[in-house]
């Protein structure tokens, strides 16, 4: 079977950005082989028990006798104690009798209690606590009734699904259960597979489920809640069903994994650090690395479903920063897999990510893929320059090239769903709910506005500046309100608190109290449809997140506001607003008080030709940016990036030399053959001052007098050697082609004259960088510099402590490229050294110079034989640049150092092999 594979894990949190796929029409089946290739998204899965009736009978369409539907215990399903139960609730996609009497209008602080779970994590009872708490446990506050399911007629048209919890319990009945109830109550749960609400909905909505120009999706991805309570034969039943179902295959990792995992390593380390907030406080523990290990688990766990699942042709498509170190841990069971990456939320500057303790073994995970994608451009730049800062990994034209492999690297915005929303909107529901709305709040302004109660989402910021506004503009606090909805499924008691006093002095501080509160706060998400219609009724939306990935809720409300053409205020923070939105939404700086309150003001107040023109252009960017587009862009780029860094198993197969002997007599004049050699490391030792360096190349020079004497070799030495000291090395062969300075100078084959390939005008940045470098130097015991014409070349290798070159190395890369960027330099650095020189200087581009000359020379005619031979990162150039020449590949012969995964087509046994090759040659001609 052919397809293609995608992974994501969105496990469990209430997805802000975008609703999912619900009543998707039915996908026609995917015949088997009609595809090219599947994708296998590893997706949020959730599982849960019922004691309701049978798998077979929650199928069914009659309810158990006792059993209560959900509809009817509307509010409070759940107490505390059972709070941790709570997620059927929020993934309820039944709950349609919505009334006006939902919390939508209970104004803010006459809310409702939280009815969402501090932690999925301990929900159900883990088998833990069950087996050592052996006194009999009185189950607070709540009776469990297990109520079968109306059956999902859409299920077979989903890819998307998840094991959803179908607890529910009535409040205020009291039920005594033991532990080992508990536990059999568990264990023998029934339980059925709904579609999931939540997750990453931006993603599950990007990818197309009905379309046949498509690849096939499997999605790899956890149950999404605790599992160790449910019993082995469960737990291998969902599995079976979700695999044969759904193409969906399911990671179960034990209690502990899964919430250390998510709750710890994901959400306390990784997400504040990728969002610039660092936990420094200094009694903070989430550095400790005690949850690492989770993190590791559940990344091999996912790592070897994946591999297990994986058939040729497939392309896997890892998702988010939950899989860090996946790409890696698939690429070394799967050295010649297809595999994408791409990172949802943000990247941070190198200065930040370089906190994490973990910060390499992360860097080296994503460079597990052959396309790492991202939203912008700067969070891929960022993460560049952090690989070339911290893995010393070379980075050029957007590709990173580390330990032999190549990993391209790209960013591509996100979109939405377009024709899925417009979808949703023709619904019923949704005109009933504007007409509420209508009534409800006539003749004002609305402003809407929906996060997730986390600290980044800059919830504090945007009250504190409507309180401001209001200030300024005391008439508005009767003429407008801010509509809040939160969505959480964790208490953020901080942030909670923090908002919770603002918005009381907002709705305080009207003289009127009976009438109108500015500001309403739903500190629970709303039905979808209700949702919409209050963002068709809105006048404006706000978003002042303080750092995000993209954010799509602002797509959708440009989207729906077809009528109304409304304004949207956006934080400058957002992926969104870095690209698409970046003229025509209000940009704020949301932690610039009076300047939010600006906008806020010129948001109520803007002119409708202003909305109109704004909203146009924002309109027509979202709807030719969707999801879909966002998929095929990413799975293109994947393709691609896998066949440009074509390797196919981690030794590079041995030079045919017989091949290579029986081309190379087959050419015959006017015929002539092409060498590139590179010299230091490959023809001869390099690196360490104290190692022979300049070892006499007697061996190198015979063969080369011997190659050249043939007028139709033409032959080049490539080398970061300066063009003096080519020249006397190498004086006593004649027409000998040299490149000094790794492509600055090329001295053409046949030719005294040596030619620049550089601007020499542009020169300026030497003494600075030497200076700055001869600084460093100094600090670092046992490196040197070594100043040339048009580069610099900073030696570590005799350096005396490791762990200072490591830290100065990536500081020294890092200070030049980005503080001499505009002399249009670079900072290279590998093991033993690092190269300051200019951006545009590569060995490729004076091969094509070299060749150039030789073209011109002959009739145009390309060489009969090509051969190049190097040990050095930046001859991977060359070996591309010789395969896409277009001459035909047998006598095309790129050979690099064996063990090394290499854009060559072949190796040589290190510096001997290199010499035996040279010789060889020479000897035959
Ligand atoms: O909270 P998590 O389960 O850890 O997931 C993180 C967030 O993922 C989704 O948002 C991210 O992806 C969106 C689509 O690419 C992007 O627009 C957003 O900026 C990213 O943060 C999801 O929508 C959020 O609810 C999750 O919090």
């Amino acid at each position: 079977m052919h397809r293609s594979a995608a992974a994501c894990v969105h496990m469990f949190d209430a997805d802000d950005d975008a609703f999912d796929e619900r009543d998707t029409p039915i996908a026609p089946p995917v015949p088997v082989g009609a595809i090219s290739r599947r994708s296998s998204l590893l997706q949020s899965l959730t599982a849960a028990a019922s004691s309701s009736a049978s798998r077979a009978q929650s199928g069914s369409n009659s309810p158990a006798a006792d059993s209560r539907p959900l509809e009817d215990s509307k509010g409070s399903y759940f107490s505390n104690s059972m709070s941790n139960l709570a997620f059927a609730m929020s993934a309820n996609t039944d709950i349609t009798a919505v009334t006006p009497n939902d919390a939508l209008f209970a104004p803010y602080p006459a809310r409702t209690p939280y009815k969402q779970p501090k932690s999925r994590a301990s929900s159900p009872t883990p088998r833990k606590s069950i087996v050592e708490d052996r006194v009999p446990r009185e189950v607070e506050t709540t009776s469990l009734r297990f109520v079968p399911r109306k059956p999902n007629t859409d299920l077979t048209a989903l890819r998307n699904v998840h094991i959803e919890d179908s607890f529910s319990a009535r409040p205020g009945i009291r039920q005594h259960r033991n532990q080992a109830d508990m536990r059999d109550f568990y264990a023998n749960a029934s339980w059925q597979i709904l579609r999931y609400r939540k997750g990453n909905g931006g993603l599950t909505n990007a990818i197309p489920t009905n379309d046949r120009t498509y690849p096939s999706f499997a999605w790899i991805g956890t149950l999404g809640m605790p599992t160790d309570s449910l019993d082995e034969r469960t737990k291998k039943a969902i599995s079976d069903a979700l695999i044969k179902d759904y193409q969906n295959y399911p990671v179960i990792v034990s209690d502990s994994t899964f919430d250390g995992h998510y709750s710890h390593y994901c959400k306390q380390i990784l997400w504040p650090t990728l969002h610039y907030q660092i936990p420094d406080n200094p009694k903070s523990k989430a550095y400790e690395d005690h949850s690492w290990i989770h993190y590791y688990t559940l990344n091999r766990g996912i790592a070897d479903a994946v591999i297990a699942a994986y058939k040729p042709d497939d392309i896997i498509w890892i998702h988010d920063y939950h899989l860090f170190l996946v790409p890696n841990m698939v690429r070394q069971a799967l050295p010649d897999a297809v595999i994408g990456y791409f990172l949802h939320v943000s990247f941070p500057s190198s200065e930040v990510f370089r906190c994490l303790p973990t910060r390499r073994t992360i860097l080296e995970g994503m460079l597990g893929a052959n396309y790492i994608g991202f939203q912008t451009s700067e969070y891929a730049r960022h993460f560049m320059q952090t690989c070339n800062r911290i893995l010393a990994a070379d980075v050029a034209n957007n590709v990173v090239r580390y330990l032999g492999r190549a990993s391209y690297i790209g960013s591509c915005a996100i979109g939405i769903n377009p024709h899925r929303l417009a979808m949703e909107l023709t619904k019923s529901e949704v005109t009933q709910w504007r007409s509420v709305f209508r009534q409800k709040w006539e003749g004002m302004k609305i402003i809407a506005s929906r996060d997730k109660m986390d600290n980044m989402r800059g919830l504090k910021q945007k009250f504190l500046a409507f309180e401001r506004f209001l200030l300024k503009h005391p008439e508005r606090k009767r003429d407008t309100v801010l509509v809040q909805v939160c969505m959480t499924d964790r208490s953020n008691s901080e942030t909670e608190l923090d908002i919770s006093e603002i918005i009381d002095r907002i709705n305080s501080s009207n003289a009127d109290i009976s009438s109108h509160q500015p500001v309403v706060l739903l500190n629970q998400d709303i039905a979808y449809e209700q949702y919409l219609a209050l963002l068709l009724e809105s006048d404006s939306f706000v978003v002042t997140s303080l750092r995000e990935g993209m954010n799509l809720t602002c797509h959708e409300y440009i989207f729906v506001q077809s009528e109304n053409c409304g304004s949207l205020i956006l934080s400058e923070f957002t992926g969104t607003a870095s690209g698409p939105f970046r003229e025509e939404a209000l940009i704020v700086n949301p932690w610039s008080i009076e300047k939010v309150a600006e906008a806020f003001d010129m948001a109520v107040s803007m002119s409708m030709d202003e909305r109109r023109k704004r909203w146009k252009k924002m309109y027509q960017y979202i709807t030719t940016h969707t999801g879909f587009d966002w998929t095929k862009s990413n799975l293109d780029a994947i393709s691609t990036a896998w066949k440009n860094s074509r390797r196919v198993s981690d030794i590079v197969p041995p030079l045919d030399m017989k091949m290579v002997k029986s081309q190379f007599q087959l050419v015959q004049a006017p015929a002539y053959r092409m060498f590139f050699f590179d010299y230091e490391g490959t023809l001869t030792f390099w690196g360490s001052s104290k190692s022979s360096f300049f070892a006499s190349p007697q061996k190198v020079i015979a063969a080369l007098i011997e190659l050249t004497s043939d007028p139709n070799n033409v032959i080049y030495l490539m080398s970061g050697l300066m063009a003096g000291e080519l020249e006397r090395t190498f004086r006593q062969v004649p027409n000998l082609g040299l490149i000094a300075e790794n492509g600055c100078y090329i001295r053409p084959f046949a030719s005294n004259e040596w030619i620049s390939l550089i601007d020499e005008r542009k020169l300026s940045w030497v003494p600075t960088v030497k200076k700055y470098l001869d600084a460093i130097s100094e600090r670092i015991l046992g490196s040197y510099l070594v100043v040339r014409k048009a580069s610099i070349a900073f030696h570590i290798e005799d350096a005396e402590d490791p762990v200072q070159v490591e830290q100065w190395t990536g500081e020294c890369v890092n200070h030049i490229n980005v503080f001499f960027e505009r002399e249009n330099i670079k900072a290279v650095a590998s093991d033993h050294i690092i190269v300051v020189e200019p951006l545009d200087v590569t060995k490729s581009r004076a091969a094509e110079f070299a060749l150039g000359r030789e073209l011109s020379r002959r009739d145009n005619k390309l060489p009969g034989f090509l051969m190049v031979v190097g040990n050095a990162e930046d001859d991977e150039n060359v070996f591309l640049w010789a395969d896409r020449l277009g001459i035909p590949q047998q006598y095309v012969f790129t050979a690099t150092f064996p063990r090394r995964i290499s854009q060559a087509k072949a190796s040589v046994e290190g510096i001997n092999g290199a010499l035996s090759l040279l010789a060889e040659l020479a000897a035959h001609h």
